[in-house]
């Protein structure tokens, strides 16, 4: 199968995961990204069992409009039953990282308020170890510099996103090599950097549900 094939299968496999619990006041979170966006396309056909969507981007939030979906504002709901998203890795504890679309803040704020995280995602997503994708991190933009000498000091290799801006308004910072030991450590470690707003692992708030899509079919696996 194709990776392209993995996506939709997973696409496919996370509307059967959330299919039964839908009801016409339920809100769904939606992430970002070319394996969300699979799942958003599926999402039309059961447009009328739920009542809409959180987007975790403007991307994602036209593309739900588009197929007649109605986007809501986070302040608006309470409590998501489920967060559906992609990662651009996943380990073994179901903690990613993630940020390789720019939506890493929004992703992990509507992430925050779901009782469920489902991840979908292709295979090749999963590792032993998080840190061979370069760690994003949205940073306010007059910061910029001095973060990126604060992600020296800690060994990254701090790359700037050229022409890059978030849906916050902010810019990006990819780190390379980074000996990422320790996931839960590593992501408080950089939000307590001045001007950081984000950084891409899901450590803390890792995905409950990990649909992955390989070759003999999806393995799923649930941590609660
Ligand atoms: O974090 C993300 C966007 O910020 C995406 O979930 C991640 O980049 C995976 O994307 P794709 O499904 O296209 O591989």
């Amino acid at each position: 199968m194709t990776q392209d094939e993995l996506k939709a299968a997973v696409a496919d496999a996370a509307i059967k995961e959330i299919e039964p619990w839908l009801d016409k006041g339920t809100v769904l979170g939606i992430g970002t990204g070319s394996t969300a966006n699979l799942f958003i396309d599926r999402l039309k056909l059961l447009r009328d069992s739920f009542k809409g969507a959180v987007a975790s981007s403007q991307a994602s939030a036209e593309r739900l409009k588009a197929l007649g979906i109605d986007v809501l504002e986070l302040n608006s709901v309470g409590t998501l039953p489920f967060y559906i998203d992609g990662a651009d890795e996943v380990n073994a504890d179901l903690q990613m990282i993630k940020g390789g679309g720019a939506a890493l803040t929004r992703e992990k704020i509507v992430a925050a308020c779901a009782q469920r995280f489902i991840c979908i995602a292709d295979d090749s997503k999963y590792v032993a170890r998080l840190g061979e994708f370069p760690l994003p991190i949205e940073v306010i933009p007059m910061a910029r510099s001095y973060v990126g000498r604060e992600l020296v000091k800690l060994g990254a290799e701090p790359v700037y996103r050229q022409g890059v801006l978030t849906d916050n308004g902010n810019q990006i910072i990819d780190c390379y090599d980074f000996n990422i030991k320790d996931p839960l450590e590593l992501e408080a470690r950089l939000n307590a950097i001045a001007g950081v707003v984000t950084n891409g692992l899901f450590a803390a708030r890792g995905a409950d549900v990990l649909l992955l899509g390989k070759g003999d079919g999806v393995e799923r696996t649930a941590l609660r």
